[in-house]
Parts: structure tokens; C-alpha cells; sequence
């Protein structure tokens, strides 16, 4: 059988604008597709670090007309690896982002975390990457 790949993770968007925005000048990442749903009256935009074809993004939703959700206790985060997650923090924090963990060893672990919130309320974790692999840079 033949393994699968996960694709993207879609999240639904009070502000479409907003986000992009979020996800493009303030995480780093970049807008790779939109489109529209006339007849559905939506909208998607896919963000992520790379195209597609070489890694998971993210798919913002934002249906026409609907300007928040409510969340629940479902849901928990989205991770991004990051070269220095201290330098990631200051610079997100200066960006405006709300750092809602600071940075350091994860519970009873080794792994340095963080948490940040995208406008909309949705965690993102941030990983110390390991090595200097791909992820976001400081
Ligand atoms: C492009 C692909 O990655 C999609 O996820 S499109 C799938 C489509 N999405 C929506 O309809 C989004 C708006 C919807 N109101 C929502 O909030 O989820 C979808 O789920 N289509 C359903 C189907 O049965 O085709
Ligand atoms: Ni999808």
C-alpha cells in the first residue's frame, strides 16, 4: 500500500486579510495559492514555508460573511520548528505576536517550547529545531 503524505491543515478564519498577514510578515511563511468558492461562498489561502509539493502547509477557510468561531477544547496546535527559539520569541513578540508560553524546556523534558497565538486564538508551537534544519529562521 502506498504511504500518504499529510498535505495541509485546514483552520477556519474570522479575517482572511488578517491572517495572511500573520502568517506572512509576522511567522515568515509564504502565500502560495487562493482561491475563491463563488457558489460556496468561500474562500481558502494556503501559507506555508516552501511549496507544496516539498512540505505541509497551512489552509486558512474563511467563509463570506463569518468573522469568528467558537473553539472549543478540541483543538491544540500547530508546531513550526525554529532555528533559535529565543531570538523567534523576541522577534515575533516585537512583531506584535502574543507569545502566550515563553520559550524553555517542555514539562518534565529536554525540548525547548513555546507557544504563540495566531490572530484568530489558534496555538502554534514553536520546537527548538535539533540541527539547523529547515524551519523558521531567527
Ligand atoms: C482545497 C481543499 O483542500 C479543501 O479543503 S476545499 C474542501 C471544501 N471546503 C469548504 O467547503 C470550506 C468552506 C466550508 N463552509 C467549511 O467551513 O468547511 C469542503 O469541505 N467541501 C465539502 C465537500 O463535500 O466537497
Ligand atoms: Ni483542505
Amino acid at each position: 500500500m502506498s504511504t500518504g503524505r499529510i498535505l495541509h491543515t485546514m483552520i477556519r478564519v474570522g479575517d482572511l486579510d488578517r491572517s495572511i498577514a500573520f502568517y506572512t510578515n509576522v511567522m515568515g511563511m509564504q502565500l502560495l495559492r487562493k482561491s475563491e468558492n463563488e457558489q460556496y461562498e468561500y474562500t481558502l489561502a494556503f501559507v506555508g514555508y516552501g511549496d507544496e509539493s516539498q512540505g505541509a502547509v497551512i489552509e486558512l477557510t474563511y467563509n463570506w460573511g463569518t468573522s469568528e468561531y467558537e473553539h472549543g477544547s478540541a483543538f491544540g496546535h500547530i508546531a513550526i520548528g525554529v532555528d533559535d527559539i529565543y531570538a523567534t520569541c523576541d522577534k515575533l513578540r516585537g512583531a506584535g505576536a502574543n507569545i502566550t508560553r515563553e520559550p524553555g524546556p517542555v514539562k518534565g523534558g529536554t525540548t525547548e517550547i513555546a507557544f504563540v497565538e495566531d490572530p484568530d486564538g489558534y496555538k502554534i508551537e514553536l520546537i527548538q529545531n535539533k540541527s539547523a534544519s529547515a524551519g523558521l529562521g531567527n
